[in-house]
């Protein structure tokens, strides 16, 4: 099985990447592209050997950098998935929260996703490519107007909190745009290419699971409210944690 942790950034994944280094499990030279960009050591790790007669694959994990916002992302994750056709796609990654309450480095993963500025901003009231009738409710890979994520079930197996999130090109900082956004779409994170793991997955068949951190509340400018290390740290332990776990309910079956 192979898993590929993708995030807009190299320092998302970084301290995962740097835990199965020091590790000492077999890492060998990666295919995957992108890692490069991050001048990075393209690595792919095996965790546990082959099981009783070599009937078990072990579980790959590699490393996939896809730039930050929608293009990059669109872009890197297709050629990604054609060139490599992963059996898991983790998205972890970093966000901001419309919920006041919800405290920093707070971990979630997402199942609808939502694209929260294409369309039109007309008279102070938006309207999203289903109002403008577009694109239909259900027309694949949309569902109720939404992206699911069917796989989550399966793939959520340390039961963290499930919420919903609205993926945007511009961070939201407008107290009308948030209000509209929080009003429509209900979402708890905002981030910067969730919707597109969830649209290009849902397109291509393949399972995925977006994990974030919450590092800020959503229209916060001032930088040092944001709490970026403490939300990258908490992700990339709760990264290995999933990644054990998946190994140990692999050794199990
Ligand atoms: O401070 C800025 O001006 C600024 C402009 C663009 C991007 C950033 C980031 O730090 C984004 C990195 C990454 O984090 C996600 N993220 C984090 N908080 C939010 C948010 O409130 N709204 C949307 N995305 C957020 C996002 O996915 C980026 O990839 C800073």
């Amino acid at each position: 099985m192979h898993v590929v942790v993708t995030a807009a950034t190299a320092a998302e994944w970084a301290p995962a990447l740097q835990a199965l280094q020091q590790s000492g499990l077999p890492a060998a030279a990666s295919e995957t592209e992108g890692i490069s960009l991050a001048g990075l050591p393209a690595e792919t790790f095996m965790l546990r050997a082959p099981g009783p007669f070599g009937l078990r694959t072990p579980l790959r994990i590699s490393f996939h950098q896809s730039g930050v916002g929608m293009l990059a992302t669109a872009f890197s994750l297709s050629k990604l998935i054609w060139g490599q056709r992963p059996d898991l796609i983790i998205q972890a990654g970093i966000a901001g929260t419309f919920d006041t309450q919800c405290p920093l480095s707070k971990v979630f993963v997402v199942d609808n996703e939502y694209l929260g500025d294409t369309g039109v901003l007309e008279n102070n009231v938006w309207r999203d490519l289903f109002d403008l009738k577009l694109e239909g409710a259900d027309n694949a890979p949309f569902q109720n107007k939404a992206l699911p994520n069917p796989w989550l079930p399966a793939y959520n197996l340390l039961q963290l909190p499930i919420v919903d999130g609205v993926t945007v090109n511009a961070i939201s900082t407008d107290p009308g745009q948030i209000a509209r956004l929080t009003e429509k779409y209900k979402p708890v994170l905002e981030s910067m290419e969730g919707a597109v793991l969830h649209y290009i997955c849902r397109e291509t068949h393949t399972p995925f699971l977006q994990l974030r951190a919450v590092s800020n509340y959503v229209g916060v400018r001032d930088k040092k409210q944001w709490s970026i290390g403490p939300a990258i740290a908490i992700l990339n332990e709760t990264l290995l944690e999933l990644i054990k776990r998946m190994d140990e309910e692999r050794e199990d079956s």
